[in-house]
């Protein structure tokens, strides 16, 4: 089924442009357009969103746009990926305003880049409905849900494994039947979920999926580096003023390891405390609790030992990520997590 521009509710949007992006819901369309793209010799690129579309999904489709010809966004909020007591039902839906501004890009795409380079664009967004992706239902329970389901173990277990136990279990399954339906070259992910991208880089690794994954930098507010994220719309102005601390904690830990290469390496626990220091203060008042605070290797996410040295051989290309829970400050307010990383 394929409408253009046009929300479930059939609302056309304001178009000027002569050629809408087709939105799809269901599967055989896809299939076709992968038919057409092969035919033509082009490749597709795959950008699979919840939805929610910000300047961060935005610059992975631009960077998808520099490698391919074709591209199709996915817009689906997956119900395997959150627990029952998570945000599920008042995940932020905005399917208006996400396809104006993927028009609004596919314009800017028409363009080309300044060197002359001609992009790909936007040839679809897939907007399926839960029962088309998971045909045998989806019940929130993971232990009742039925059907075939991917896991990618002990990666799934660490770090964001621990407070949400299924999540990757959800991710690694979803985006297998999103590669298998639109059989892309490459899928474009954020570097903001690390964790998500190596699980991803693990699952078409092992299972042979010829796709390949490309990880895109995190976009990040330019005042106080806070990562742009969909779930940022439910802190409020006066969390929002102070949610800049888990990334300026993260920088602090890096400062450490950088000024710590000229004496041949520092201890992992002076990198993570460097990066405690900076939250401390929040959560001496009340403002949030940290969740964790990691230093591992890439690889598998394998933790750092606290006495280790860590320098340029044993450090560069590690990630120290982090996951903060922001409580409610204010009256309605719910807690918000928030996660982030750098690479060292
Ligand atoms: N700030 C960002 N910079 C780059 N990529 C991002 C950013 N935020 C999200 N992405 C990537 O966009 C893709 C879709 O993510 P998603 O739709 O969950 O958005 P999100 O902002 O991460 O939402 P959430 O609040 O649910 O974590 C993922 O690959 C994710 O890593
Ligand atoms: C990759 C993904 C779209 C799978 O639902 C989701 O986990 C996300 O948005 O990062
Ligand atoms: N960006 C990751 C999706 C999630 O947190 O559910």
């Amino acid at each position: 089924m394929e409408s253009t521009m046009s929300s479930p509710g059939n609302t056309p949007l304001p178009s000027h442009s002569p050629n809408p992006i087709p939105v799809y819901s269901t599967i055989a369309p896809l299939r076709s357009l992968r038919r057409q793209t092969t035919l033509s010799g082009q490749t597709i690129g795959l950008v699979p969103t919840m939805g929610a579309l910000h300047t961060g999904h935005l610059s992975l489709i631009l960077h998808a746009a520099h490698h391919n010809r074709t591209l199709v966004v996915s817009i689906f909020v997956n119900p395997a990926q959150f627990a029952p007591h998570e945000d599920l039902a008042i995940y932020p839906r905005t399917l208006e305003s996400d396809l104006q501004q993927l028009h609004n890009l596919n314009a800017q795409l028409d363009l080309q880049d300044p060197t002359g380079t001609v992009l790909g664009r936007i040839a679809g967004v897939f907007h399926p409905e839960p029962s088309i992706l998971y045909p045998r239902g989806i019940p929130l329970d993971p232990m009742k849900q039925r059907g075939a389901f991917v896991s990618v173990e002990p990666l799934s277990k660490k770090l964001e494994g621990v407070s949400r136990p299924h999540f990757f279990r959800g991710v690694a399954t979803v985006c297998s039947k999103l590669f298998n339906i639109i059989q892309p070259d490459a899928a474009y992910f954020g570097q903001k979920d690390v964790q998500q991208t190596i699980v991803l880089k693990t699952l078409v690794a092992d299972l042979h999926f010829p796709v390949r994954i490309v990880v895109c930098p995190t976009a990040r507010d330019q005042t106080d580096g806070l990562a742009l994220s969909s779930r940022n719309v439910y802190l409020g102005k006066t969390r929002r003023a102070y949610a800049g601390c888990l990334y300026q904690a993260l920088e602090a830990g890096r400062r450490v390891y950088e000024d710590g290469l000229e004496r041949g390496g520092v201890e992992a626990k002076e990198i993570l405390s460097a990066a405690m220091m900076v939250l401390r203060v929040f959560v001496e008042e009340g403002m949030l609790e940290v969740e964790y605070l990691s230093l591992a290797e890439s690889g598998e996410l394998e933790e750092f030992e606290p006495e280790e040295k860590v320098n340029r051989e044993r450090g560069e290309g590690a990630v120290m990520s982090g996951a903060v829970r922001m409580l409610p400050i204010e009256e309605g307010q719910g807690v918000v997590r928030l996660i982030d990383n750098v690479i060292l």
